[in-house]
């Protein structure tokens, strides 16, 4: 094609697109306010590498409900409590949709799985299956020993470590290691799932999900594969099929009747009897739930620990107290256990702030609006993507002073918890689509926190001082840190039981 001919193509597609928008765009509404964007990309080219970040500058310009669009998708950003009360609450029928995404397509066939599934009756029915089913309390209460088991393991392997530990890597390990044995019966090391390693598989799909990718946003780009994502996508949606086809399989053949049933197991057991039971299971619906649950539980937990490690070492006072409160609860002759819990209050407050300032979720997952909606006056319109800033919302200076202050004593003499009800506080969110595994998850935080915290004096390397600890994060379906956390410990129970 010559010169003249190119530029005549480009515009032509120019004007087609701009036809798009304007035919979409309804000016008798009034749209939440929010920066004008480019023909064809709209506001894309305003979001780097930390979205969340982004965006809560913008909110400091344009108000707390914002109007962007990304390619040709409106989105609304929402930055504030009293904001998000009324999408997740008051309307919370009409945001808890997701919208279609190639993630959704490839990875979890057709948003067969939860966390990508539209509102309807498929996902109201796999929604019942795992709250009742796999994440209720009396099931997750069944995995308690083997939840011990990993943490004594954790808690030796740090014992015998002669320098600085890698936290970050440990407690990742640790959490691998439950979610496995939780949902598919078995732990994996390195590489026994292909050569890529289990761990490093989930999280490749992980991170295509997460992707600003092109292809959801202008989709008259998806036969392109600008960024080269549905091949990607392709590929590991194969790689786990094949992994989940031979688990499954191996379920199925096994004749162990007395062992603690995986969650494989209790689906397995809900299986082609529409008649029999109320949960419609297929084999591919089990292939996509187990993805959920091992997503759900493996880095959420992980990075949430990361977190509050990190800040405890950062504020010493805090941990000082935190310490007294397990030696006046636990004493200093055994280590913790999951039921001494409840009695930790102060280890509760300083969960809670972590979870405040390092919400691991920094958006909640990509709502959809159901239909048009009025939103304090706003015209929210039909498919529009909603993206709740929980990152924005834990600092928000006119709800929390001193927002930016690590400081778990903002909780004492309130009952502001993080279940839900509270919106200045929502790292599980809240409504229809709120987090089914928030117990698991607070449990296993607690427990992992609190014996890290019993059973060893932490001491940063090189001399290095607390306030110089990087606590940059990194973005993605899951924000961790973004560097490792390297501490030396040192035992401190008169105990030599581990
Ligand atoms: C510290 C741990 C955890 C945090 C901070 C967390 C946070 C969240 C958040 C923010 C959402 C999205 C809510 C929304 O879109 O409004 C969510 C959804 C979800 N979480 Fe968790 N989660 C954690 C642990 C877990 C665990 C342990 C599991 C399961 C084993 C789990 C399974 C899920 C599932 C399946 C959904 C999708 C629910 C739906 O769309 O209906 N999560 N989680």
């Amino acid at each position: 094609m010559d010169w003249a001919a190119t530029t005549l193509a480009v515009a032509a597609l120019f004007l087609f697109f701009q036809v798009l928008t304007w035919r979409r765009r309804d000016n008798t509404k009034r749209l939440p306010p929010g920066p004008r964007g480019l023909p064809i990309l709209g506001n894309l080219l305003m979001i780097g590498t930390k979205p969340h970040q982004d965006l809560q500058r913008l909110a400091r310009k344009y108000g707390p409900v914002m109007h962007l669009r990304f390619g040709l998708i409106p989105v609304i950003v929402v930055s504030s409590p009293e904001e998000a009360e009324p999408f997740l609450k008051t309307h919370d029928l009409v945001f808890a949709s997701r919208p279609p995404t190639e993630a959704s397509k490839y990875i979890t066939r057709n948003q067969q799985n939860l966390l990508f599934s539209p509102y309807g009756s498929y996902w109201r029915n796999m929604r019942k299956m795992c709250t009742l089913e796999l994440l209720s309390n009396h099931k997750i209460s069944t995995f308690r020993s083997m939840r011990k088991q990993e943490l004594d393991l954790l808690v030796r392997r740090i014992r015998e470590a002669a320098a600085a530990v890698d936290l970050s890597s440990e407690v990742t390990s640790f959490s691998t290691d439950i979610a496995c044995r939780m949902v598919i019966g078995k732990k994996f090391n390195g590489d026994d799932f292909n050569e890529k390693g289990f761990g490093a598989m989930i999280r490749e799909g992980m991170q295509i999900a997460a992707a600003f990718n092109l292809a959801d946003y202008i989709p008259q780009t998806r036969g392109l594969d600008l960024q080269g994502l549905t091949k990607r996508m392709k590929v590991v949606a194969k790689d786990f099929d094949d992994f989940l086809e031979k688990i499954i399989e191996e379920h199925v053949q096994s004749k162990d009747e007395n062992r603690v049933k995986d969650f494989i197991d209790v689906m397995l057991g809900f299986m082609g009897s529409e008649e029999t039971h109320e949960y419609r299971v297929e084999r591919d619906t089990i292939k996509a739930i187990v993805l959920d649950m091992l997503v759900g539980s493996m880095d959420t937990a992980a990075a949430t620990i990361d977190w509050t490690l990190a800040e405890l070492m950062r504020h010493p006072q805090v941990t000082k107290k935190l310490r007294k409160e397990l030696e006046d609860v636990v004493g200093t002759k055994r280590m913790v256990e999951e039921s001494d819990l409840e009695k930790l209050e102060y280890l509760d407050m300083v969960i809670k702030e972590s979870l405040r300032l390092h919400p691991v979720t920094v958006f909640l997952m990509r709502h959809a609006a159901r239909e048009d909606c009025t939103v304090k006056g706003f015209h929210i319109p039909k498919d529009a993507r909603i993206f709740v800033n929980v990152w924005a919302i834990g600092r928000d200076e006119r709800v929390w002073a001193d927002a930016e202050k690590f400081y778990p004593e903002r909780f004492v003499g309130n009952d502001i918890d993080v279940r839900g009800q509270n919106f200045e506080l929502i790292p599980f969110g809240s409504g229809r689509r709120g987090c089914p595994g928030m117990q698991l998850g607070l449990t296993v935080v607690r427990l992992v926190v609190a014996q890290l915290v019993h059973c060893f004096d932490w001491e940063l390397p090189g001399n290095m001082l607390p306030t110089e600890l990087d606590m940059s994060d990194d973005f993605g379906l899951v924000c961790p840190r973004a560097k490792p956390l390297l501490a030396t410990p040192t035992w401190r129970l008169n105990t030599l039981q581990t």
